[in-house]
């Protein structure tokens, strides 16, 4: 197990087929609530005034990781930023 802090900034050209833009943010939902049910994604806030995210992943590893990213349907649209996470010495 492996915890991940991820910065996702979502930035779609205003020019994208408006029906294409539509099918790509539901099925971003669909595949985030699916990572969300299976605990894989165990937190995705927004961050306020802002078209982003900042998401918590458990996973096995970074690899996991890289394949859950690119496969996001938003993908080709954002910017990541990823921080491993390990254990602080004074967490209870
Ligand atoms: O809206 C976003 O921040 C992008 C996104 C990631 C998962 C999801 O459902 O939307």
């Amino acid at each position: 197990m492996a915890l991940f802090h991820v910065r996702m900034d979502v930035d779609i050209p205003r020019d994208l087929d408006e029906q294409v833009r539509t099918d790509t943010v539901a099925r971003e939902k669909a595949y985030s609530q699916q990572l969300q049910r299976e605990g894989t994604w165990v937190h995705i806030w927004r961050i306020v005034g802002q078209y982003s995210n900042i998401s918590v992943f458990d996973v096995e590893s970074a690899d996991e990781l890289h394949k859950i990213l690119t496969a996001l349907p938003l993908f080709p649209y954002m910017d990541i930023e990823v921080m491993p996470l390990t254990r602080h010495p004074s967490a209870l």
